[in-house]
């Protein structure tokens, strides 16, 4: 088998199911890592990517539960940066040791990452990224009626969430970087959180309060480091057609059109697999050789032994 490039997102399910203690969510990327190893141990380099949309709106409330004048909570953009510093820990720890269990040497690093967005995207006056906690009908209206800054939505009829704006990712400026750590036969761990939102001004990177989506982000990486595959890891084996009705259909091999036609058929969940679909399509068409694929965790070691998962191809 020749060696692949593969970036790897990593779905909720990887880091946070219903606790949301630190040792959860470490005892959480430890049964994640154990899946990850095994595409080390048959010789693929990988780069990861992960979530952060509930960290990141539990540490934003965190953040505002303990400001003073003298100690001010951390804006959005910088907390996005805290959640790839500490998920970043956690993966690396979880990685270390499972590498070193299958008698693997490789050093896994994370890299602080930052996003370009157009700072005239949509998504800034239409937020539709959800964050933090569940609440009921009633803690959403008492928290609107308190916050009008910000928003509060029903999300996929789970409950009520804060949701913040969600630019498209137009350019990965530690690309380079991570590129290079693979080269030296590091695992990096990037874009997580989607970045860290910043606007090009001049010479600077400015921060926004944003919050990325991660597999948009992670598809835009595997383009600028020329990745083989793009490999979308969430709680389902495949993406599947009338999903969760009688006639419900796997899709195994597909091509980016038939995905294309059945995204115009409605076929897909916006803030759930929608963005998947878009990012898998997207990879495809923008890279001359790449392949995308959806699955689960639980799922690597059928994908690796016998092609099981959504297989997107041109
Ligand atoms: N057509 C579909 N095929 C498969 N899963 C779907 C489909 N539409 C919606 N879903 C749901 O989307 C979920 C993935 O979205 P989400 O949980 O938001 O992602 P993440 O794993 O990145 O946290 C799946 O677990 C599944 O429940
Ligand atoms: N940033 C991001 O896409 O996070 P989630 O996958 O947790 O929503």
């Amino acid at each position: 088998m020749t060696k692949r490039k593969i970036v790897v997102a990593l779905g909720g399910n990887a880091i946070l199911s219903k606790d949301a203690s630190s040792e959860a969510q470490q005892a959480a990327l430890r049964t994640t890592a154990k899946y990850l190893v095994k595409f080390v141990e048959q010789g693929d380099d990988l780069i990861i990517s992960h979530g952060n949309g509930p960290q990141v709106g539990n540490l934003l409330l965190q953040q505002a539960a303990g400001s003073t004048e003298k100690n001010p909570a951390m804006p959005l953009d910088t907390a996005v940066a805290m959640t790839q510093g500490s998920i970043g820990y956690w993966m690396q720890n979880a990685l270390d040791e499972e590498l070193a269990a299958a008698g693997i040497t490789k050093d896994v690093a994370t890299v602080v990452t930052q996003v370009e967005v157009d700072p005239k995207d949509g998504a800034f006056t239409s937020p539709t990224k959800p964050i933090g906690p569940f609440y009921n009908q009633a803690e959403a209206e008492k928290l609107q009626k308190d916050h009008p800054e910000y928003t509060y939505v029903e999300d996929a009829g789970r409950g009520y969430r804060r949701v913040v704006p969600s630019p498209k990712p137009i350019g990965v400026n530690e690309y380079r970087v991570v590129d290079t750590l693979v080269g030296a036969g590091v695992i990096p761990i990037s874009v997580g959180g989607g970045g860290v939102p910043v606007v090009r001004e001049g010479n600077r990177l400015v921060g926004r309060e944003a919050v990325i989506d991660k597999d948009f982000a992670s598809e835009k990486l595997a383009e600028l480091v020329h990745a083989d595959l793009l490999i979308i890891l969430t709680a389902v084996d495949n993406i599947y057609v009338n999903f969760n009705k009688p006639d419900q259909k796997k899709l195994e091999h597909v091509s980016i059109q038939e995905l294309e036609d059945y995204e115009k058929d409605n076929q897909f969940a916006k803030g759930s697999m929608l963005p998947k679909v878009q990012a898998a399509v997207d990879f495809v068409k923008n890279s001359s050789h790449g392949q995308a694929v959806v699955t689960s965790l639980e799922n690597i070691g059928e994908f690796l032994e016998n092609g099981q998962g959504t297989i997107i191809s041109k």
